[in-house]
């Protein structure tokens, strides 16, 4: 079983691997199959052979390296380790997988192979027709990278502003860019500063009959793809230095009454004839809408799994370190590793509970969507494709969100871990930390995105009230039916066996879930009726209750997804740890929910809280022993990680050592040793 995956290398870490509870390679081929362990030993062992993979930097490279770097890299993912369209559909799982080795391995070369390439792609396929084959075939060669124009610099995220700003009017052949009042600057687009030779540009499409048809999309081209020269009629350049992912080129543009091909709108959800009249398939606008907001989730369902990977990462790091990192023991001459420590525990094996559970729903999530890609594709539309189209919507955006934030502090908490060593460049905790922040910004800034989802909650909650079912493609929302017999339990949780119950758990995740539903739409009526217009009834909801609301549906999904996968596990060891880790995601996010528990009086007792931080310390302690080996399970190969500290082997200080010996200045004496050395007359003769 599982013979491509190999033990571990002898040393300090051995001690809580024969202590852990579970076989690592049982729960990998669980949780991912044993054709998929071949797919990813594969790429690994390919990539393994890529020189452009196996330097070690002790120190960063100069900004124009880092760039020119990236971009080796991003043709060679293109050419040697691209799947085929076929292979990845023929299992929709090798897609993901294909994903993580990619985003482990470089995330800057992966975001501009899997956008450039694959999101480019696939939006033209999705969103286009015939007349845009071309585009397909050219970008499968690699003649053209694509990127995508959403942000305009006044009004980021508010893009219903746009009209004003930026039109596309009609001209019988041609779409025609022009700008009203002045020029326009849309920016910040990932490799739009230097490389890209198309963008994927959204924007209201207005026709000659001043009707606004809201948000199309289309393909402007950028750059001659021979000489990466700007066409004339766009001013195109590079934003500079960013805090992480300096690797993307991101970039400005601004259109000087550019034209653009009428044939260049993707028109599969609505065209436009030649006399300029608007024609669509859908006769109801919310079903054209619901199809466009699918296939636009793309990149939000795969920031899902990225923020996720970093988090492992820095896990594998944290984790191996704290094994093996010993200090204050009982007596004097004796240390224990960290991890033995339950402050320790207590910061960073919850954040195992979260990789699973995420990696899990992020997986669930993925193949989803990649079957309702598909589906678009070939035009296989069903009847519930519109709906899923939205619910896609919602959860991704709560998801991305929920899972965001989670890794945000999951990568910090793990740099703080590692002390002083995590700070180094080589222990890999500082890039992982840079690079993920931009994940709770692009693709829907996080807090104003976790509103989509709380709107689309909201809606629900009329029918909610008259008694209606109410149900959702995934299934998601189809407990709200229950609302009001959830809303009237009460907790009869006394010990912490009963506490420690899945089922038990997830209860009061649906009765959270309802009770931020029921009073964030009470709140919304109330300030309403008390003469608040709409706008700020809204937005006086966020705090406390709408946000709150995204946040327990989305943590109640991920949970239901998690324990749909404990529940079809044979191998009792893995049920038993895994429904260990289940119950620490529940009740350590639940920690943070108490305070609406006893607000709204499903539970009474003080003794509920006592028991739900009772249960955190202990469902630590008892995960203590299995925590190397479970991020083994997920942990990349050494050459991957690229992280002193994490290295699979646990000989910490033997690879700190050679990282310094390694650097090239680390024993020189410095060429400016004589500045130094005379410092007084140095400051004088500059002043
Ligand atoms: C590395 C990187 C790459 C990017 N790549 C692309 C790309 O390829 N294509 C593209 O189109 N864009 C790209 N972007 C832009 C990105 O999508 C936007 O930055 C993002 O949508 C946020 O918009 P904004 O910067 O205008 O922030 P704003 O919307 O101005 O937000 C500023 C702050 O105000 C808050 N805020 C705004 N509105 C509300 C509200 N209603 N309620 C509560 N709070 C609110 C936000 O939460 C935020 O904290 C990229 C950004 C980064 C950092």
């Amino acid at each position: 079983m599982a013979n491509r995956l190999k033990n571990f290398p002898p040393g300090p870490l051995d001690q809580y691997r024969k202590a852990a509870s579970f076989d690592w390679k049982k729960m990998k081929v669980f949780l991912d199959s044993e054709d998929l362990i071949e797919f990813e030993q594969d790429a690994f062992d390919e990539i393994k052979k890529n020189r452009l993979y196996n330097e070690l930097y002790t120190e960063s490279l100069p900004f124009d390296e880092i760039r020119r770097r990236t971009v080796q890299r991003m043709y060679s993912l293109k050419d040697n380790y691209n799947l085929s369209y076929e292979a990845s559909y023929s299992d929709l799982k090798r897609p993901y997988i294909q994903l993580f080795a990619h985003f482990t391995l470089d995330p800057s070369a992966a975001i501009k192979y899997s956008i450039g390439f694959g999101m480019f792609l696939s939006t033209i396929k999705t969103l286009g027709t015939e007349r845009h084959t071309h585009y397909l075939a050219d970008i499968v060669d690699g003649k053209i990278l694509g990127c995508f124009c959403l942000t305009e610099i006044g009004h980021g995220t508010n893009t219903k502003i746009k009209p004003i700003l930026f039109e596309f009017f009609w001209n019988i052949r041609h779409l025609i860019k022009c700008n009203l009042t002045r020029e326009i600057l849309i920016f910040f687009f990932f490799f739009l500063g230097k490389t890209a030779t198309h963008g994927v540009v959204y924007a209201q499409l207005i026709t000659p009959d001043g009707v606004n048809h809201g948000l199309h999309t289309f393909v402007v081209k950028l750059r001659d793809p021979e000489t990466l020269i700007p066409y004339a009629g766009l001013t195109i350049g590079d934003m500079g230095e960013k805090i992480g992912l300096n690797g993307i080129d991101n970039g400005f543009l601004m259109f000087h009454n550019y034209r653009i091909p009428r044939a260049d709108l993707l028109n599969r959800t609505g065209d436009v004839t030649e006399d300029g009249q608007y024609i669509t398939p859908f006769k109801d606008p919310n079903k054209r809408h619901g199809t466009s907001l699918g296939a636009l989730s793309a990149g939000r369902v795969t920031i899902i799994s990225v923020g996720n990977i970093y988090l492992i990462k820095a896990l594998t790091v944290a984790i191996r370190y704290a094994a093996v990192r010993r200090q204050f023991g009982p007596n004097d001459d004796e240390e224990i590793p960290i991890l033995e420590y339950p402050v320790h525990q207590h910061r960073i094996l919850p954040y195992l509970a979260v990789v699973y559970a995420h990696r899990i729903f992020a997986n669930y999530l993925y193949e989803i969507y990649n079957q309702f890609i598909i589906d678009q594709f070939l035009n296989n539309k069903s009847a519930l494709s519109a709906d899923l189209g939205v619910e896609l919507h919602g959860v991704s955006s709560a998801g991305k969100c929920v899972t965001g934030w989670l890794a945000r502090d999951g990568i910090q908490e793990c740099r703080e871990a590692c002390g002083g060593h995590g700070y180094l460049k080589v222990a890999g905790l500082g890039d992982l930390k840079n690079d993920h922040d931009a994940n709770n910004t692009y693709e829907g800034e996080n807090h104003v995105l976790i509103q989509q989802t709380t709107n689309w909650l909201l809606k629900f909650w009329p029918s909610v009230v008259k008694g209606e079912r109410v149900s959702s493609p995934m299934g998601s929302i189809n407990f709200l039916s229950n609302a009001k017999q959830i809303l009237n339990q009460k907790s009869t949780v006394n010990t912490l066996p009963q506490l420690l119950q899945p089922t038990v758990i997830l209860d009061i995740y649906k009765w959270l879930t309802c009770y931020h539903l029921k009073s964030t739409f009470s709140r919304i009526e109330h300030l309403e009726k008390n003469g608040k217009s709409p706008f700020w009834s809204r937005n006086d909801s966020q705090v406390f209750y709408g946000k709150q609301l995204s946040i327990t549906y989305m943590q109640h999904f991920i949970l239901q997804a998690v324990y749909n996968k404990i529940n079809s596990a044979q191998d009792r060891q893995i049920r038993e740890v895994l429904t260990k880790l289940f119950l620490l995601y529940g009740v350590w996010n639940l920690d943070k929910h108490l305070p609406y528990l006893y607000r709204g009086e499903y539970v009474i007792s003080g003794k509920f809280s006592e028991l739900v931080q009772e249960a955190i310390v202990k469902l630590c302690a008892d995960l203590k022993n299995d925590a190397v080996s479970l991020i083994d399970t997920f942990a990349p190969p050494d050459f991957v990680l690229n992280s002193v500290l994490g290295h699979s082997d646990g000989h910490v200080y033997r690879h700190l050592q050679s990282a310094f010996f390694h650097s090239p200045e680390s024993l020189s004496r410095p060429k400016w040793w004589k500045e130094a050395v005379n410092w007084k007359d140095n400051i004088k003769s500059k002043l």
